[in-house]
Formats: C-alpha cells, structure tokens, sequence
C-alpha cells in the first residue's frame, strides 16, 4: 500500500473532518491546506482512485495465518446495550445488510465452520456475538440491518458504534452483487460523524464473473472516493470455492489473509504474533 496515499487521505480526511466541526485549528500548522480545501483546491488532495494493493510479504502473510490457527472461542452474546461485556482487547465487528455472509466470514477467517452459525434465511443473527481470537483480539458478529426496523436492529448497534472505545476498525460487508444499498451509506454516515475507522469487504465473490465483479468493486470505490470520509483505502474481498473452477482456491486463500492482516494491522497485533 502506498503510504503517501494513506497519509494524504488520512490528512483530507481529518482536515474536511475539522471543516465540517469548524475546527480549522486543530489541523494548524497545515492551516494553508485547509484553507486550500475551502478554496475548491480539494482534487489535490482527494485520491482519484483507490490505490493498488500490493501483494502481503511472505512475513505477514504468516504473522496472519498464525494469529487466526491459534485457539478462537465464542464468548457471549449480547441483546441489551446495558449488558456489553467490558472486554479491554482491540476489538473489529462485522456489520452489513443481513444475509450478505458475515457470519461465514468469521468461520472463514477462523477456518472454523462451526463456529457462528449461518443460514440462508435472512436475519438469523439477533445479537452481537462475541468472539476471542488467540486471547488477543475480540471479534464482534452483528444482526444484519435491512431486514428488521431501524428500531429493533439500530439502538443496540448504534449504541455499540458509539460506545465502544475498544472497537478498532467496523468492517462493512457487502453483496458485490447487490452493491452498495442505502442503508451501507446512512452506516458510512454515522462512523464518518463519528469518527470511527471503517473497510469495506466484499463476500459472495464466486457469484459474479471476475470481469463483474471487478465493475461493482470500482462502483464502489467510486462511491467512497466521493463521499466516504473515514473509510480505509483499501477494498477486502472473500468468496467460496467454485466447483467447476479448480483455480480459484489460492485466490481465496490470499484474499482471507489479506482480510486476516487488515485485522492484525487494525488492532495493532503486528508485533505480538512476530515472535
Ligand atoms: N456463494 C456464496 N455464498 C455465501 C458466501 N458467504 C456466505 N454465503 C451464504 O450466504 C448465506 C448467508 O450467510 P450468513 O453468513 O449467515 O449471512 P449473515 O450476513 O451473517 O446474515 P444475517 O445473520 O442474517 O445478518 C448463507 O447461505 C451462506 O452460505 C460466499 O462467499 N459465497
Ligand atoms: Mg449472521
């Protein structure tokens, strides 16, 4: 990843941030660059597009694939915002429309199957569900938004976004099938208000063709080069193993890793899992 990018995007970020809270000060001494923000300057400091990723090093590849062999346990679900556990690990939820495979990919990542359950009938997650990866990270799985009301999935959920001081990065899952749906974009929102750090993943990358897929994935980059503020540059993907396509398997493989190291690098588990 290009960390001039990043750090650009980071200070457009911060800086339309401080414009939006009418803190120009706080992005002083680089004051001249907001003003230049102000003054409609601001392509010089948006990206145009997102960036290549660049392959993981061997080394992180394994520092990722390590950390997720080690012992994961399920740790308790939540109904009740007054019930959230006081964990203290860094923490990473998984949000997204209902039925878009969060949960799936909480096996995926674990390589544990049996670990959350799934289901292809919508809304069958109804609590937050917490997970302990190697006594390191906690992860959180979600009720999906779309299928309840506002009311019924929102207040433990928006309570929980707002709350959770431990809660390191929201990872916004997505169908590259259906694209990017209204209510992804009132969550982008609220984390942007936040401000709270977010990565797109998408699943379900064996239902379109690569050529498909690849033009919803640039639909929504395009979307969050535009309009999201806090959202790492950097789109995820996973999917399941095509039977007729026998050459798919390292392809999948690599893309769980990838989303395994933005975990590692999100909760600053980087130097923890070198030993
Ligand atoms: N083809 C395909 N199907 C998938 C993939 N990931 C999940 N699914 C299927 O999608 C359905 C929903 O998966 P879940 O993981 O339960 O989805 P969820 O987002 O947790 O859904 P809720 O708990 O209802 O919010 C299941 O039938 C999964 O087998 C994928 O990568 N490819
Ligand atoms: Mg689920």
């Amino acid at each position: 990843m290009n960390i001039s990018i990043i750090a650009r995007r980071s200070f457009y970020s911060c800086a339309r941030l401080c414009i939006r809270e009418k803190k120009e000060s706080i992005v002083h001494p680089t004051k001249h660059l907001v003003q230049d923000l102000q003054q409609k300057k601001r392509d010089s400091y948006r990206l145009t597009s997102f960036p290549e990723s660049t392959p993981l090093t061997p080394t992180e590849s394994r520092m990722a694939t390590k950390l997720f062999a080690k012992p994961t346990r399920f740790l308790t679900s939540v109904f009740d915002s007054d019930k959230l556990p006081p964990y203290q690990k860094p923490e990473i939820a998984f949000v997204g429309r209902s039925n878009v495979g969060k949960s799936t990919l909480i096996n995926r990542l674990t390589n544990n199957s049996k670990l959350v359950k799934t289901s292809s009938k919508p809304g069958h997650t109804k609590s937050l569900n917490f997970f302990d990866i190697a006594g390191q990270i906690t992860l959180v799985d979600m009720p999906g938004y779309g299928f309840r009301s506002q009311e019924a999935w929102g207040d433990l959920i928006l309570y929980y976004l707002r709350n959770r001081t431990q809660l390191k990065r929201l990872f916004i899952v997505i169908d590259p099938v259906a694209g990017i749906k209204e209510t992804d974009k009132q969550i982008m929102q609220i984390l942007d208000q936040q401000p709270l750090s977010y990565q797109v993943i998408l699943t379900k990358r064996d239902r379109l063709s690569e050529e498909a897929f690849q033009k919803s994935k640039s639909t929504i980059e395009q979307y969050l080069v535009e309009n999201a503020i806090c959202c790492y540059p950097e789109i995820l993907a996973t999917g399941k193993r095509r039977k007729s396509k026998k050459d798919n398997l390292e392809q999948l493989t690599q893309d769980i890793t990838r989303v395994q190291w933005a975990i590692l690098t999100a909760t600053g588990s980087t130097s923890s899992t070198s030993q």
